[in-house]
């Protein structure tokens, strides 16, 4: 069920070889190097002296001469596995050779935080998370991590050293697998180094006299990165294993002894297990391949002649003193190239292109029965009878051949049902895990509709409050119209107050002149002799006819200040109606009543006055006829006396009446005042609540604001799936650089690609 894509030619295993500097010891020896690197860099020839003493050429896929930088073996030895990593193969990179001979500083490197000099592992790991960041936002990501040695053939758990004897399985899933090995999950680079350092701690490491930090295991560092399409649910593993071998030894040469001893003849029995199997794979002649002899080969059963794109570094000393080591190792280099390989991505199908391919098988069952049956036609056509097929008959007859033909035949078909069976339990595996999912993302849209609800409703109160707001301040604004009116109304009262109060002056000095002109009568009529001329009494009359226009006037006066009073009240309530101030209008229409009552009042005693200026007249016809009878004898002239004393007492009466009246009205006017100054109060009471209703509003406002950003935040995190931040447990990092479902993010964390941008190759050690 292999497409084109998954398999791209069967791969050959790339070999490239990296000589290092000469160190101290060897320079001391001999600063020679028998070594040669052609231009083209895919040669390495080795002026030996040891054979033929002919020049030895040996040729890879490249050749790194002493001087290449890390960066540079990385980008052409390493770069390519791991590209194709991402794209879901199975990818090793391996270093072979002579202990001392830079494994270590190739595959790891002596800093795994110096852009410089770190190794293939570091670089590696930078590259798989910086494809992260750069890919689809569909795409989830799971990296796992894995670290392993080796050691005395047995199989060490680095990031759980408690495991230290794990066994290798295999199974059609996954192929050949360390079983129970720890699978750490990570996030970003600093996880990884982590993990490298805890790991590097646990790995058996020991002085020999070639290298102070000689690897005494084969270690193995296993990244494993599984990506899944959220759109169509499709999943690519890729896993990634880095090993850095333990190095070939001449014992003599590295003076172990003892438990090096030991490990030394484990390291070469096993290097040497590694060698047959390479021997076995490009012989061209072996059926079996002993991969099951040693627990490296088992290991490496799929990067070597398996499911994977492997490329192999062999590392070389330069030095004439390690000649014999370097040749080998060059051989074994040159037989490691012929291995082919059969890497394919290992995919799972959707459901969709699984009904796809069943909806081809089924066309095909149709177009061949189509063609069987044209056949039988055609036979019958030509009156040839159709072969009577008969399976127990078939069976008989069968060769030895034909039964090993179905055999293999009945095993294909198992096999492909084993792998439909295989299928149809990963897909129900999948369905339950998406149906969780589903399960997960109804819920979290239901809380995103809840907070919207609620962002909403908080919204509708929010504009509710702004415009209540704009009704208050039109309200306030309003109310300082009204204020200014009455400040102006209270204004006019006043001026209309002293208005009255001069009327009512002049009233008083109209009065007082005719007290006087009373008095003045009555002292005439006391003395009994009449001394008002005829001339004075028109006089004294057209005076009386004065003060009567006078009170006309008055009259008139007083009722178009009623009217004014009318005129302007009535607004004033009406504007106080508009604000509901009922109180206010009630002591307003009092006020008009009193006022209405003092001018009838006023008109009452206006009469009073017109009926005392009758009497006035009644007495000056009396005069008229006293002066005519004023003969007839003082009695009767003391008679009228005493009616025109009656009168004036009533005049003097109404004249205390009338001051009595002023001060009421003056008292009056200070209770007018007095209200219009309440008036005032109230209406400051009135701007003060508004004040502090508006501060009111302000808080909420703010209030309400500091809800928004919460829900907005709310509403920015989505909400994780799972227990927490716990590290072992399964997540996905997103692609494109998006948060994983911890919160965690890539980016920040590629030192190295900042620095291999700038310029890769340029770099040397
Ligand atoms: N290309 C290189 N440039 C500079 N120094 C190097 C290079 N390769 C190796 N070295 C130095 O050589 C020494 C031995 O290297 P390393 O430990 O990597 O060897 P090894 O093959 O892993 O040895 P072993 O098999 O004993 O573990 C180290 O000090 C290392 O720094």
């Amino acid at each position: 069920m292999e497409d084109q894509e998954d398999d791209p030619g069967a791969g050959n295993v790339r070999v490239l070889c990296r000589f290092r500097p000469l160190n101290e010891k060897e320079k001391q020896m001999s600063d020679n190097m028998n070594i040669e690197f052609p231009s083209d860099n895919k040669t390495v020839v080795v002026n030996q002296h040891m054979e033929s003493g002919e020049p030895l050429k040996f040729n890879f896929d490249y050749v790194f001469s002493p001087r290449a930088a890390q960066v540079t073996v990385y980008e052409i030895a390493a770069r390519p596995i791991v590209e194709a990593v991402m794209q879901g193969f199975n990818g090793t990179v391996f270093a072979y050779g002579q202990t001392s001979s830079g494994k270590t500083f190739t595959m790891t490197g002596p800093d795994l935080e110096d852009p410089t000099m770190m190794g293939i592992i570091p670089r590696m790991v930078s590259t798989v998370f910086y494809q992260i960041e750069n890919a689809d936002e569909h795409i989830e990501f799971q990296v796992k991590v894995s670290y392993c040695e080796i050691y005395l053939e047995k199989i060490k758990d680095l990031l759980d050293p408690t495991k230290n004897n794990l066994k290798v399985h295999e199974d059609r899933a996954r192929g050949v697998y360390i079983a129970d090995l720890t699978e750490k999950s990570v996030y970003n680079q600093d996880d990884v180094y982590e993990l490298m350092k805890i790991g590097t701690a646990n790995r058996e490491v020991g002085a020999t006299n070639m290298n102070a930090g000689s690897s005494r295991s084969h270690a193995i560092f296993i990244l494993t990165v599984t990506q899944t399409n959220s759109q169509d649910f499709s999943t690519k593993v890729g896993k990634l294993y880095l090993v850095d071998l333990a190095g070939s030894e001449k014992v003599g040469k590295t003076g172990a002894a003892g438990k090096r001893l030991e490990e030394a003849k484990n390291i070469n029995k096993s290097l040497t297990m590694l060698g047959l199997v390479i021997t076995s794979l490009t012989d061209g002649k072996s059926t079996h391949i002993p991969y099951r002899d040693s627990k490296l080969t088992r290991v490496l059963q799929d990067s070597l002649g398996g499911n994977s794109k492997t490329a192999l570094i062999v590392t070389c000393s330069p030095s004439p003193y390690n000649e014999a080591e370097t040749i080998s190792t060059l051989r074994f280099g040159i037989r490691a190239k012929s291995i082919k390989n059969k890497p394919k991505i290992n995919r799972e199908y959707t459901v969709a292109e699984l009904k796809l391919m069943l909806a081809k098988a089924k066309e095909e069952i149709i177009k061949r029965e189509r063609t069987i049956r044209m056949l039988e036609k055609a036979l019958e056509k030509n009156n040839i009878p159709l072969p009577n097929i008969n399976l127990s008959l078939e069976e008989e007859k069968s060769s030895d051949e034909e039964v090993e033909e179905e055999k293999a035949t009945n095993a294909e078909y198992l096999e492909v049902i084993a792998e439909l069976e295989d299928t149809r339990t990963k897909l129900s595996e999948e369905i339950a895990i998406k149906a969780k999912m589903k399960q997960d993302n109804d819920k979290f849209i239901d809380e995103i509709e809840e907070a919207r609800i609620e962002y909403e409703n908080l919204l509708k109160m929010y504009n509710e409050l702004g415009a209540r707001i704009e009704e208050m301040e039109e309200s306030i604004k309003e109310k300082d119209d009204l204020i200014e009116k009455l400040v102006v109304t209270k204004e006019s009262l006043e001026s209309i107050v002293d208005g009255f109060n001069n009327h009512q002056l002049e009233l008083e000095q109209a009065l007082t002149s005719k007290d006087v002109e009373i008095n003045q009568l009555k002292i005439d009529l006391k003395m009994s002799k009449p001394t008002i001329s005829n001339d004075q009494l028109t006089a004294l009359q057209s005076r009386l006819q004065e003060t009567q226009e006078e009170n006309h006037r008055l009259e008139q006066e007083i009722e178009a200040l009623q009217k004014r009073a009318y005129s302007a009240l009535p607004k004033q309530a009406q504007n106080i109606e508009q604000f509901k101030e009922e109180a206010l209008k009630k002591e307003r229409d009092k006020w008009n009543d009193e006022k209405r009552k003092l001018i009838r009042e006023l008109q009452i005693r206006v009469e009073t006055i017109a009926k005392l200026e009758d009497e006035l007249d009644d007495a000056k016809h009396n005069y008229k006829a006293l002066e005519s009878t004023l003969s007839e004898g003082e009695r009767t002239l003391k008679k009228k006396s005493d009616i025109l004393e009656r009168n004036l007492e009533q005049l003097t009466l109404m004249y205390h009446q009338l001051v009595s009246e002023k001060s009421k009205w003056t008292v009056e006017k200070k209770v007018s005042d007095r209200k219009n100054q309440r008036l005032t109060e109230k209406a400051k009471a009135l701007e003060d609540q508004i004040k502090s209703e508006r501060q009111r509003f302000e808080q909420l406002d703010f209030q309400l604001k500091n809800v928004s950003e919460e829900l907005e935040e709310r509403k920015s995190v989505r909400p994780t799936i799972g227990n927490g931040p716990a590290r072992n447990i399964r997540k996905t990092i997103r692609g494109g650089g998006a948060k994983g479902a911890d919160g965690s993010s890539t980016p920040g964390h590629n030192r190295y690609f900042s620095m291999v941008n700038e310029n890769p190759f340029e770099r040397n050690n």
